[in-house]
């Protein structure tokens, strides 16, 4: 397997409190890789860990015990001249957005490449292609406060890829943007990535983003990563309560309001019938597996909700349906050994 581009191994990260209240503990021993050229989503909520994991990778914070290895370099052990060398290869982008009010779209974009040193004659060719690259050619002479959201955003995109970066660190982009303007950037984050062949490592509360670009995916609670593997993986068969909760209406389909309001945990009679998810992955996401339910088994298929999407480029199919309690058992069997995942999740009479 290739060389991860960020390899996490054993990082702790404490923070000392006053005296008699504990340290905060921000990380706790987590070993993640990041693949080179993946796209990976850190999700968590509020005070999870993930801002202070994801400062870990420029050196804006070091860990308490562990490493964080980038591009083959120890970050915490880094001198100052090797902290600036494996800055230039790491990118970022913000949630703000982070623009210099007084300086223009083209300024703005031009600045890292000033402050690298690089000759004058070679920095406006660079900039005009990183200003094409992210679609802003009519705002190259415009200020941070005459553009929207979006192009704020891709200003930050543009000004971070000025300097060839490996890897590009996104700290909650897309957080304060609308749902459409989201997934306009999180469309050229996706392009760069592939283009460039650009490592991005990204933080969010939203599963959604992770669903749009993420080829992998960790979770993380309390300064642990509960879960983690690539997102197809993870959103097919989520393992752990966090990723199912913020898995919920993020991916397949809600059990309607109708059947939920008269849905019990437990069987109430043998005519009851058994409300059951089916995830549809992989190779066998398209087959016609309930027509063969009923066809092979004579098993009669109530199909109460369902979609097909697309994660990670692949086909997922999400369906809720009824099966008659008294031939759950043979069913479910039936679908698990075709490469379905079935799932019960209640009753109704
Ligand atoms: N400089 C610091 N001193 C003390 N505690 C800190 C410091 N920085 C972070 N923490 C604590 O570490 C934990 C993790 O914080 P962190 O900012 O990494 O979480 P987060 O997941 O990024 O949260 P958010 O989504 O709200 O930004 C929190 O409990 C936070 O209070």
């Amino acid at each position: 397997m290739a060389e991860a581009a960020i390899s996490f191994q054993g990082v702790t990260r404490r923070y000392p409190q006053k005296k008699g209240s504990g340290d905060v503990i921000a990380l706790q021993d987590i070993w993640l890789d990041v693949p080179q050229g993946a796209v990976t989503g850190i999700i968590g909520r509020s005070g999870a860990g993930k801002s202070t994991l994801l400062r870990m990778v420029n050196g804006l914070e070091r860990p308490s015990s562990g490493k964080v290895i980038v591009n083959g370099h120890n970050v915490g052990e880094a001198d100052p001249a090797a902290l600036r060398a494996i800055r230039r290869e790491v990118g970022m982008i913000f949630q703000h957005f982070n623009l210099l009010a007084m300086r223009s779209v083209y300024d703005n974009i031009a600045l890292p490449l000033e402050i690298a040193g690089v000759d004058s004659a070679r920095i406006k060719p660079r900039v005009n292609e990183l200003i094409e690259l992210v679609g802003l050619t009519q705002q190259a002479a415009r200020y941070p406060a005459e553009l929207s959201g979006g192009q704020k955003q891709r200003v930050g995109i543009a000004r971070a890829l000025a300097t060839n970066p490996r890897v590009l660190l996104s700290d909650e982009a897309t957080s304060a943007l609308d749902p459409d303007t989201t997934r306009q950037v999180l469309a050229l984050l996706k392009d760069i990535n592939r283009e460039l062949g650009l490592t991005i490592l990204l933080i969010t509360h939203e599963m959604a983003v992770v669903r749009d670009i993420g080829t992998h995916v960790a979770v993380i609670e309390n300064g642990q990563i509960v879960e983690s593997g690539e997102t197809y993986d993870v959103f097919s068969r989520p393992q752990h309560a966090t990723t199912r909760s913020f898995l919920t209406g993020v991916t397949g389909v809600a059990v309607p309001h109708f059947i939920a309001d008269r849905m019990t945990a437990e069987p109430r009679s043998a005519d009851d019938e058994t409300v059951v998810q089916i995830t549809f992955v992989g190779p066998h996401a398209t087959d016609p597996m309930l027509a063969r339910l009923t066809a092979e088994l004579g098993v009669s298929v109530n199909i109460m909700a369902g979609a097909i999407e697309e994660i990670g480029d692949k086909p997922f199919g999400s369906l809720i349906v009824g099966l008659p309690a008294s031939r759950t058992a043979e069913a479910r069997a039936f679908l698990e050994q075709h490469g379905l995942f079935t799932e019960v999740l209640g009753h109704v009479s």
